[in-house]
């Protein structure tokens, strides 16, 4: 019987527990249950939880049976009508006691739920919920409204009560990347995808059941294709051997832009488990015809390392790729000669993981609602009158606790942003230091400004770059794929990162940038950066990609200053007064603020897995105390610095 409580624990994740469903099952130690049957009812409860909502909010099981929780209750209403066996548990065990005594309800309601949905037998409906069709709830004028992919609203245990429409109706492909360096695109177009039709149209990919042959190439990255989301690879020869790599279209932009070609020579990843990027790099790396190029990849996390040397071997990538197991990037000292070949550089560090698609997603449960107990008319006159006027006007106290609770959550993701917005900083200025490279490609699977277009922005006017006279890679230069992809960065979030700054600039320096030109500028650094949204037509995951160059050759391309005046126009109004700034103690501040490292208790499932860690290590709280007293007095004087000199040239 524990398997129907630790799987409802898991679900409610009252402990907030970070990192995906399937992680948590698997991490936990303390299970009696298998960690396999408790993934394998909590996903199968999942496929059929907006049906089963229905079910249990009709039969009113809920209001009678005041022990029972939605969540307890659905996983159980679940096996009693849908497991070959039933409530795996004792017979005579109260909780399915308790279920079992209203069969004949729940039944009659299934069964009207099946005809609602216009499914003549079992066997038709049970067909098309397994593809993903139509398990979406029906609304009491009989049509649907959603999708089995129920929304979270940003919670983090993948639960709702149903009662929200789901974010999107589009579902997300199965992204499969062609090793080209195992076999060819043809190659798989005539084996593991023979038979399939091809679509050039990706919307037909997104709304294909899980049994379609059918397949999209897609036109901005070489070599990739989508498929249906829920049709299964995993048992294919070419998943197994490596010839096929599931990676989702955004996760594939890096690498790309990267844009290798036969001017290059080493290069580094230098956040590379699980090892999608750094095969990719292999890929683009193989294709180079003069020069065979060694790629570093770095991974800091023992743990990750085992999977990331399994990835590159099944990749067949071990002759290209030198791994450094358990090696922290920021460690690594840019001026050995081990890496005085290294032209490029890829980023990934670890983010909030907000734009992953099927973390929050993953295995979405639409629960029923909490049903009052019936009372009578005659008590509900009773209580009601019994309330006086000042009780009736103060708010609901559950109503104030879940606001407590959202402040509480907000506080903590934007403490956690500042922490993994400065972390990321500081790789990125770490990478603008090895002496050859000269192009820095930076990426999140983040959806939040503060880990994305701010990082761009701090590192643009940070003292290394201007030194080492790195700029933003326009979009005219992107590879063409990747210039033509239209969503960019968020020029909303630039002009506000702008204007925050531009007062501190004011206030500290005498700064002033003219409202008209901050638009422009923010406008210029968000067209030069991409972005993936989830949850829309193209498939894609929440994504972010920015590249930095460096040309050695053209001292006017590459400054930085000049790229600002080139973004604004040479008018531009830049009143700085002549303050020095005292630069060495801001760097000492950065000293004690040494990053003290990620807790990785993420399990790796697949290559297929953008993981990253959560934040859980006790030393962060300490980070985050002396970090949030220096925080803004540092962030103003790091972007002064910057552009404070610029204005002053
Ligand atoms: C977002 S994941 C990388 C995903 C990977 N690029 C891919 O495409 O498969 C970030 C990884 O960077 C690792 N990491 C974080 N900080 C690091 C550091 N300072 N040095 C090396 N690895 C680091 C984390 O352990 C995690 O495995």
């Amino acid at each position: 019987m524990s398997l129907y409580y630790e799987a409802a624990a898991i679900l409610s994740n009252t402990e907030k527990v970070g990192g995906s469903l399937k992680s948590r099952i698997y991490s936990k130690k303390d299970l009696k249950s298998s960690p396999a049957n408790i993934y394998a009812l909590v996903s199968e409860t999942s496929k059929w939880s907006a049906v089963l909502k229905e079910v249990v909010e009709r039969s009113g099981i809920l209001r009678i049976e005041r022990k029972l929780d939605p969540t307890l209750a659905i996983l159980l209403v679940h096996d009693l009508l849908l497991a070959r066996r039933g409530i795996a548990a004792p017979t005579k065990h109260a909780l399915r006691v308790t279920v079992e005594k209203h069969k004949a309800r729940l039944n009659a309601e299934f069964t009207k739920a099946r005809l609602r949905r216009e499914f003549v037998s079992l066997e038709a409906f049970r067909e098309s919920v397994n593809s993903g069709e139509k398990s979406a709830p029906i609304s009491a004028t009989g049509s649907t409204n959603g999708t089995s992919n129920g929304t979270t609203n940003g919670a983090t245990n993948g639960v709702t009560n149903g009662a929200t429409k789901p974010k999107s109706d589009h579902r997300h492909p199965r992204w499969v990347r062609v090793n080209i360096l195992r076999t060819t695109l043809q190659e798989q177009l005539n084996t593991t995808f023979m038979g399939f039709r091809q679509s050039s149209d990706i919307a037909e990919i997104l709304s294909a059941s899980g049994k379609d042959k059918v397949l999209h190439i897609d036109k901005h990255i070489p070599d990739l294709l989508a498929l249906p989301s829920r049709f299964d690879l995993t048992k294919s020869r070419a998943y197994q051997e490596g010839l096929i790599i599931f990676q989702d279209k955004a996760s594939c932009f890096p690498a790309y832009l990267l844009s290798l070609d036969e001017s290059d020579s080493d290069m580094i990843d230098a956040c590379a488990a699980p090892g999608n990027k750094t095969t990719h790099l292999a890929a683009f790396a193989a294709r180079m015809k003069r020069k065979k190029p060694r790629i570093h990849a770095f991974e800091r996390s023992a743990e990750r390392s085992k999977t990331l040397v399994k990835m590159v071997k099944l990749a067949g990538a071990e002759n290209k790729v030198k791994i450094w197991s358990s090696t922290d990037f920021l460690a690594t000292k840019a001026a050995d000669g081990e890496f005085e070949s290294v032209t490029a550089i890829l980023l990934d560090p670890s983010c909030s993981g907000s734009g992953i698609v099927g973390r929050d997603d993953e295995v979405p449960m639409i629960l029923p609602r909490r049903q009052e107990p019936q009372v009578s008319t005659k008590s509900k006159k009773r209580k009601k009158s019994s309330k006086t006027a000042l009780e009736a006007n103060l708010p609901d106290p559950s109503h104030m606790e879940n606001e407590k609770t959202l402040e509480e959550e907000e506080e903590a993701l934007t403490e956690r942003l500042t922490t993994l917005s400065s972390f990321q900083a500081q790789i990125l200025d770490h990478a603008m230091r090895f002496p050859s490279a000269r192009k820095i490609v930076y990426s999140t699977c983040s959806i939040y400004a503060q880990e994305n277009e701010e990082v761009v922005m701090k590192a643009l006017t940070s003292d290394i770059a201007k030194e080492q006279k790195w700029r933003l890679l326009r979009r005219s230069e992107q590879v063409l794929g990747l210039a033509k992809w239209e969503t960019r960065g968020d020029k909303i979030a630039c002009l506000a990162i702008m204007k925050e700054r531009s007062e501190a600039l004011k206030q500290d320096f005498g700064v002033e940038v003219l409202a008209g030109e901050q638009e422009k500028f923010a406008n210029y650094i968000a067209d030069n950066c991409i972005r993936c949204e989830k949850g829309t037509g193209e498939g894609t995951m929440g994504f972010f990609a920015a590249g930095f160059v460096r040309d050695f050759d053209d001292k006017r391309m590459c400054d930085n200053g000049v790229q600002i005046v080139e973004a604004l126009g040479e008018d531009v109004v830049g009143k700085a007064k002549d303050n020095s700034i005292d630069r060495s103690g801001i760097e000492d501040q950065q000293e004690e603020e040494e990053w003290k490292g990620f807790s990785d208790d993420d399990v790796i499932v697949n290559a297929a897995d953008e993981i990253d860690p959560p934040i859980s290590h006790p030393e962060m709280s300490k980070i985050h105390e002396s970090r949030l007293r220096n925080q803004s007095q540092k962030r103003w004087r790091w972007w002064g610095v910057g552009v404070g000199r610029k204005y002053r040239a």
